[in-house]
């Protein structure tokens, strides 16, 4: 999968329910879009979406399912039970909040790493710091993903792409670093692999239309 993405285009397909693309169907198509546009994977949440990206796409994916718990702020693939419900849809990575918060349950990240390659998945670190990132690799974990900077109370609030870190995180870590959130433009892409990304996911500038139309509404207000 790593050979399949160096250097290329992830898009992110997900619309939660309270969003108006939210169904199985319309995700199936949007992922087939970013297909047909160049995407050589999709970041996807949830099973059903996942299972019909599947069938419409046949591309490698990095599978996440978004879940509140109530004793924890993490919702990206916060807790085995997701993991486990990941593993049934033969996603080639999973997508796992890599972040310092106390996590549900009690849980423990090493453990779910462990877990996760326990099925033979691959593993992405959502982290939100460079702190982070460096943890979630001395833990095993496949590469990281720059997801949450901005995401957590603690992190640096870009509006687009953190660049800084992208550049520390790839010349410092050995596992693959991949860019991704507030990847806003097509000159956004070209700096972060600018700045060494191996990889870089993009989502609501792509999939989600609600967004995308509001920043031309903004543009003329
Ligand atoms: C913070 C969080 O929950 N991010 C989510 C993670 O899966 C998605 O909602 C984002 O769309 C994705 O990370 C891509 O980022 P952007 O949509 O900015 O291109």
């Amino acid at each position: 999968m790593f050979t399949q993405i160096k250097g290329k285009l992830i898009v992110s397909c997900q619309a939660l329910e309270n969003e108006p693309l939210h169904s199985s169907f319309v995700m199936g198509k949007m992922a087939k879009a970013a297909k047909e546009g160049g995407a050589v994977a999709i970041r996807a949440q949830g099973v059903e979406d996942i299972l019909e990206i599947k069938k419409t796409t046949n591309l490698p994916i990095i599978g996440i399912i978004k879940r509140n718990y109530s004793d924890s702020e993490i919702y990206i693939t916060p807790t085995k039970k997701e993991v486990e419900e990941l593993s049934k849809t033969k996603c080639e990575m999973i997508a796992i909040d890599a972040t310092d918060r106390v996590r549900p349950n009690g849980e423990i990240l090493k453990d779910l790493i462990d877990y996760i390659h326990s099925f033979d998945i691959l593993v992405m670190a959502d982290i939100s710091t460079y702190e982070e990132a460096l943890n979630a690799q001395n833990l095993g974990c496949d590469c990281i993903s720059t997801t949450l900077c901005g995401y957590t109370s603690y992190s640096e609030n870009h509006e687009g792409p953190n660049l800084e870190l992208i550049k520390k995180l790839s010349d410092e870590l050995y596992i693959p670093v991949i860019a991704e959130g507030r990847i806003n433009t097509p000159k956004d892409l070209k700096d972060v692999y600018e700045n060494g990304a191996f990889s870089a996911v993009v989502g609501s500038a792509i999939t989600r239309p609600q967004l995308i139309t509001e920043k031309f509404v903004n543009a003329i207000k």
